[in-house]
């Protein structure tokens, strides 16, 4: 197995030089009735904030149970996740998460989920602002008009925007992102990418974003995480993205650059960690 270090990469110039979130020395072990089963080994991987950080790797290999130690919902078996020097322990409305499949409440309008989140998070505040919280974020994902809508009367897209705005109105410092798009018809997943660079730039929010989609990570991140295949995966490389922002689709394309970028994930993914049955 393959292992770059990461402290040696250059991270983009646009950032302040302290590290924010910090995943040191993570392994996890899940028990299975054969037996303990590493999915990660001795993960590293310091990010700076307001990072887009992309992560690609085969199934199984241990994306999700990786964000979810982001996230708080798990716990490493090894090692910890530091934000801002402090331990992650468990789930926090600085670290939002968005998942592929919406998992808006279908009962609630659009409004209503956003608002839900708001109110649980801030009882205190008064039901004014968090109105405009709520609808100030509805807006923001171009929902103004569709608030008091309910999820079954919405569009994969549309419901992935509600998410995205729930999600954002508690103000994250990090948002994690498990394959955000992977539902979505190819037209409306462009349209959210560029919505998501958008609020990404507009709320300086620091990004972590699970995606199988080379061409989605190359337009999105500033930096590539690929992983190694399971059992005890780890990161084997990571890939400094340096188009210029804001980003221009049609114009990174015309980059050579783009394509031996593109290339080298696809070496990486399909010869060097290729699984078995691809
Ligand atoms: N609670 C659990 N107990 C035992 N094994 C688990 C548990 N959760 C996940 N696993 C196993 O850990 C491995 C990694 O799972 P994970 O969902 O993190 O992978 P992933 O890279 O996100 O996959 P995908 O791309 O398919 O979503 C898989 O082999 C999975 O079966």
């Amino acid at each position: 197995m393959q292992t770059l270090n990461t402290t040696a990469l250059k991270r983009p110039e646009v950032l302040n030089g302290d590290p924010f979130l910090v995943i040191d020395n993570v392994s996890k072990i899940y028990p299975t009735p054969t037996g303990p089963y590493t999915v990660l080994d001795g993960i590293n991987l310091t990010v700076y904030e307001g990072e887009f950080i992309c992560l690609i790797g085969h199934s199984g290999c241990g994306k999700s149970t990786l964000l979810d130690m982001v996230s708080g919902f798990r716990k490493p078996s090894e090692g910890e996740v530091r934000l801002q020097t402090k331990r992650i322990t468990e789930p926090g409305p600085d670290r939002m998460v968005v998942f592929q499949n919406y998992s808006l409440l279908p009962w609630l309008s659009a409004f209503e989920n956003v608002y839900l989140g708001i109110d649980s998070v801030y009882p205190n505040k008064p039901k004014a602002e968090k109105v405009a919280i709520a609808n100030e974020h509805l807006a923001m994902v171009g929902l103004a008009d569709a608030a008091n809508k309910r999820p079954r009367e919405l569009s994969g897209g549309m419901k992935q925007r509600v998410s995205i705005a729930r999600a954002l109105a508690l103000r994250p410092k990090v948002l994690v992102l498990d394959e955000p798009f992977g539902a979505l018809d190819p037209i409306t997943r462009e349209e959210l990418q560029e919505e998501l660079l958008k609020i990404w730039s507009d709320h300086q929010v620091t990004v972590l974003m699970i995606t199988h989609d080379i061409d989605e990570a190359l337009f999105l991140a500033d930096r590539l995480v690929m992983m190694t295949n399971g059992p005890a995966a780890n990161i084997g490389e990571i890939m400094n993205i340096p188009f210029p922002r804001p980003r221009n689709r049609a114009r990174i394309m015309e980059d050579p650059e783009y394509y031996n970028l593109r290339n080298q994930a696809l070496d990486f993914l399909y010869r060097r960690f290729a699984h078995a049955d691809e």
